[in-house]
């Protein structure tokens, strides 16, 4: 006897086949399981679906039904949480399920022929034999213990906001340690917001666990992984081997059929929001997906995004999230550290460091303490400019200008990768003073090269050696860590001592566990101040913070650790704040004027984005898809309501307007309730496929729906 088979395939958001396709099979199968089927003359991966939970299945032509190719051996099918967490992903992030769950599984599962996959399956490696000394754990710290008996004695989820260097790790460490001891089959999800914070945090808990567990028990899932390192991983967690997996924000869709524990670590970090495909937030995900399984959630940060603290004020106001309080670092002595603002309207025009700053990395170096230097932007200068005619570096493809990079002497457009040899004059007038203008990190170091010449390491001054040593600078951002292991080296080479001044853009500010910097500057952090993305400030906190955790990790040392902040903004509230590291004051003032904007976490936004041959084009296709919702939606059954709360904005280009020859224009939208907003967009979606065909939207390329944006 046949069965109709609901079938998930990847089929792109917005394709006519529609969300769920029927195959025939000979067997009945459980939703959840893994086929192959065939798609057009190809065969692709599918996911059989839950009739009752798929979206309607649309009419079938019995007769044009064809038979599922097979199914993939040996792998239990997903469980009924999984399909459910793809569900609602889909639909809330309005992309297609097919889209969502295929993205979400490991791309080997995709490719591999069944021979293939029936060997990978077979190369199970046993080990479960423990070895290796047992890690004791520190005996914890009051806050930590009072935080984890909190965790024990609520069911969550949780806000753990401890101070940069308080011991969360620690917290997570333990919670995880009780939960696999007490279930044999117990699993725990852990997540960091970026790829290079995870070998760290994946030897913390090798350590921890290999021992115990064997060293299978500790996987990790991340997009830097190779392809059957990914599909291994995912096996042995889909499998139940893995007991607790370690990974970015894709690893919150990992199948863990047992999972308990989800930890999102830096919950604040935007790298926890997808920017292509369904823009997902895997930190709103997880708190979603230990709802929908029972498992507790630990949200970790010492700067907590403004939505989280808001859902951890007091239950009694309406708050959803335990806030779990650590403020103290871990150590006696080790004080957090002192926040010194430059005025930089008393300083000489142009300079890049203060005198007061040079002064004070001069002398932490002699000691042999280490520096941070921090700027968020890479290159030698942001603009190369002929100050005669005034040409500018702009990039042809992109309302941006070109960086200068003096290192290989290129112009580098950083939106589309447009680059040119510097021109050895103004392409426009012919002057050969084309100056830089602006700065980057390659030029802080050469300029500290500069400054420091004089200075010499600690103790490499020898009756061997009279003249020493320089100071050694080394810059990490994205530049010099493009090729594999760069980073891995510079962070090493930072850790044994052999870096007295490290520059870098934000890739240094975060999670890092440097134990001898004693000192982090910030040589320009105000353009935050006053950007028109209302999350800004946010960001720039918790930069700054995260920065500032850097500093004074080691006790020992002894030295009060300082951050520097060169500002001509020197009483602006966010560093009165930041001085006093007080986020709860910095967040009260954020959400009070967020309240009165209306603004998340008050309102609910969601944004759509097109893009088109002209800004035209672009801005016509949101502007007919807004006045259609305003005037013919409004009109249909039981609309007219809803639609009075739904605020669209008009059209506007976005801030980078052009890239790579493609105009972009953006249309927020705005609604005071989140399930209204849901149905809007559900049903709008139907009229802004409708919209294109129109004939002034000729020249659209795509568009895409971005539910809780987090760039405007
Ligand atoms: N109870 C404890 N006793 C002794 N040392 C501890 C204890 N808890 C944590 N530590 C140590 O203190 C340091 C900071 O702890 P941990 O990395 O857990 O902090 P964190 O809050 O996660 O830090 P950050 O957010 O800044 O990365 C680590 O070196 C850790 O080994
Ligand atoms: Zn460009």
């Amino acid at each position: 006897m046949s069965h109709w088979l609901p079938v998930l395939v990847h089929t792109p958001a917005h394709a006519a086949l529609g969300p769920v396709l029927t195959y025939r099979s000979e067997h009945l199968l459980p939703a959840g399981t893994l086929v192959r089927v065939p798609l057009g003359n190809r065969e692709t991966l599918g996911v059989v679906w839950d009739a009752a939970t798929a979206e309607a299945t649309g009419e079938f032509d019995p007769a044009k039904v064809r038979d599922i190719a097979g199914v993939l051996e040996g792998i239990p099918p997903l469980s009924r949480a999984w399909q459910q967490l793809l569900g609602f992903t889909a639909a809330y992030y309005q992309r297609s399920a097919g889209e969502v769950a295929l993205a979400a599984l490991p791309p080997q599962l995709r490719e591999l022929n069944p021979e293939q996959m029936a060997r990978r399956l077979k190369r199970k490696k046993v080990d479960a034999g423990a070895g290796g000394a047992v890690l004791a754990a520190p005996a914890l710290t009051p806050e930590q213990a009072t935080a984890i008996a909190q965790i024990d004695a609520h069911p969550g989820p949780y806000l753990l906001f401890g101070a940069t260097g308080s011991g969360k790790t620690e917290v997570y460490l333990h919670c995880v340690h009780k939960l696999l001891a007490a279930d044999p089959d117990a699993q725990a999800l852990v997540m960091v917001p970026e790829i290079n914070l995870t070998p760290q945090l994946e030897e913390r808990f090798k350590a921890r666990f290999a021992p115990l567990y064997g060293e299978q028990a500790v996987v990790s899932l991340h997009s830097g992984m190779t392809n059957p390192q990914r599909l291994k991983s995912w096996l042995s967690a889909h499998g139940g081997a893995a007991r607790i997996v370690l990974g970015t924000r894709m690893a919150v869709f990992a199948s863990l059929p047992k999972l308990r524990l989800i930890v999102v670590d830096e919950e604040h970090d935007p790298s926890y929001k997808s920017g292509e495909g369904a823009r997902y937030s895997a930190r709103d995900l997880a708190v979603y997906r230990g709802k929908l399984e029972g498992a507790k959630v630990i949200l970790g940060s010492a700067t907590p995004s403004l939505e989280s603290w808001h859902h951890s004020r007091p239950a009694e106001e309406g708050g959803r999230y335990l806030r779990l309080h650590m403020p103290s670092r871990v150590g006696e002595s080790s004080k957090l550290p002192l926040v010194r603002r430059v005025d930089m309207n008393h300083q000489p025009r142009r300079a890049i460091f203060s005198t007061p700053l040079i002064a004070a990395i001069k002398e932490r170096v002699a000691r042999g303490e280490q520096v941070m230097v921090f700027l968020n932007r890479r290159g030698y200068a942001p603009v190369l400019t002929c100050e005669d005619c005034g040409w500018k570096s702009e990039c042809p493809h992109c309302s941006a200008f070109r960086v200068f990079h003096k290192i290989d002497r290129t112009l580098r457009c950083h939106h589309c990768g447009f680059t040119e040899r510097v021109p050895r004059a103004c392409p426009d007038c012919g002057n050969v003073d084309i100056a830089p203008f602006g700065r980057g990190t390659e030029q802080l170091e050469e300029h500290l090269a500069e400054l420091l010449v004089d200075v010499r390491r600690h103790g490499s001054v020898t009756p061997e050696n009279p003249d020493g040593e320089h100071v050694r600078i080394a810059r990490i951002d994205a530049d010099s860590t493009k090729l594999k292991g760069q980073l891995e080296e510079q962070l090493a080479a930072v850790h044994a001592g052999d870096v007295d001044v490290l520059v870098g853009t934000q890739m240094i500010a975060k999670g890092h566990d440097f134990r001898r910097i004693t000192l982090v500057a910030a040589v320009n952090p105000d353009g935050a101040l006053f950007s028109s993305d209302f999350r800004a400030p946010e960001r720039l906190f918790s930069l700054l913070m995260q920065a500032a955790g850097r500093a004074g990790r080691d006790a020992t040392l002894g030295a009060q650790s300082e951050v520097w902040l060169q500002t001509f903004q020197p009483e602006h509230g966010l560093y009165a704040a930041l001085k006093k590291h007080d986020y709860p004051a910095f967040a009260a003032q954020q959400l009070k004027e967020r309240e009165q904007a209306n603004m998340p976490p008050f309102s609910a936004q969601a944004l759509v984005r097109a893009e088109a041959k002209t800004q035209e084009a672009a801005q016509a296709f949101l502007n007919a898809a807004r006045t259609f919702a305003q005037t013919e939606m409004a009109a249909w059954d039981g609309w007219a309501e809803a639609l009075e709360q739904v605020f669209l904005y008009p059209a506007v280009p976005m801030a980078i307007q052009r890239v790579a020859n493609i105009e972009r224009a953006q249309m927020l939208i705005e609604c005071p309730s989140r399930t209204t907003l849901q149905q809007f967009l559900t049903a709008w979606q139907s009229v802004l496929h409708a919209t294109r065909s129109q004939p002034e939207c000729k020249g659209l390329i795509r568009w895409a729906i971005d539910v809780d944006p987090l760039a405007i």
